[in-house]
């Protein structure tokens, strides 16, 4: 349970389109927490080869959680919700080493729907081409501690209304999943 001295700290995760960033801004607010956008912390180098079509690989991924790690840990006092990716449960747990109990929502949603909505915002850094690859490294963090699944395709309203709950009211052990 989340007790009004106990600041949350939430990552929102999942492939691109799944709605990180739109979930993440209203859980920041509706949790009194600063909002971290993990894109926002992707290297030139990254960001140049996503906008080219190419995956980023497990290296690019660690140098870029090491700086996530760090900017979880200047908000050990506050709390915050982070939008990040975070595909496979090493990188969840290269994050959690920062934050120890860190929590993650999952936004689950099939590949046709991840295309659709990545297709449907062409000035983004991120390709349509790419979302393949997101599910190729995709690991379920549904078996982890501390995990709530949602279903990406529930409206924001209920969506932000169960991340909400769960942090106020607690979570019961094990990972939880919520209907849309
Ligand atoms: N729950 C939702 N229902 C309908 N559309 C959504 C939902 N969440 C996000 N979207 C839309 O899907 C697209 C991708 O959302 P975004 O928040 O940018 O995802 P991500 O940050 O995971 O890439 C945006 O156009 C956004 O408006
Ligand atoms: O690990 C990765 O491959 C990247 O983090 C990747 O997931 C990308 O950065 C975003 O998903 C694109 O931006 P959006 O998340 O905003 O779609």
């Amino acid at each position: 349970m989340t007790t009004s001295s106990e600041k949350a700290f939430l990552v929102i995760m999942g492939v691109a389109g799944c709605g990180k960033s739109s979930l993440g801004s209203r859980c920041a607010q509706a949790l009194g927490v600063p909002l971290l956008e993990g894109d926002d912390f992707h290297s030139a180098q990254s960001v140049k080869k996503m906008r080219s079509g190419v995956p980023l690989t497990d290296a690019d991924r660690h140098s870029w959680l090491d700086v996530l790690a760090k900017e979880l840990q200047l908000r050990l006092s506050t709390g915050c919700v982070l939008t990040c990716s975070a595909l496979r449960q090493r990188y969840r747990d290269h994050l959690r080493q920062a934050v120890p109990g860190l929590r993650f929502v999952f936004l689950a949603l099939t590949p046709a729907q991840a295309r659709e909505r990545v297709a449907a915002r062409p000035a983004h850094l991120f390709p349509v081409s790419l979302v393949a690859s997101q599910f190729e490294a995709l690991e379920d963090p549904c078996s982890e501690p501390g995990v709530l699944s949602l279903d990406a395709t529930a409206s924001l309203e209920s969506l932000e209304a169960d991340v909400v709950r769960w942090v106020r009211v607690g979570e019961p052990d094990g990972p939880v999943e919520v209907a849309p």
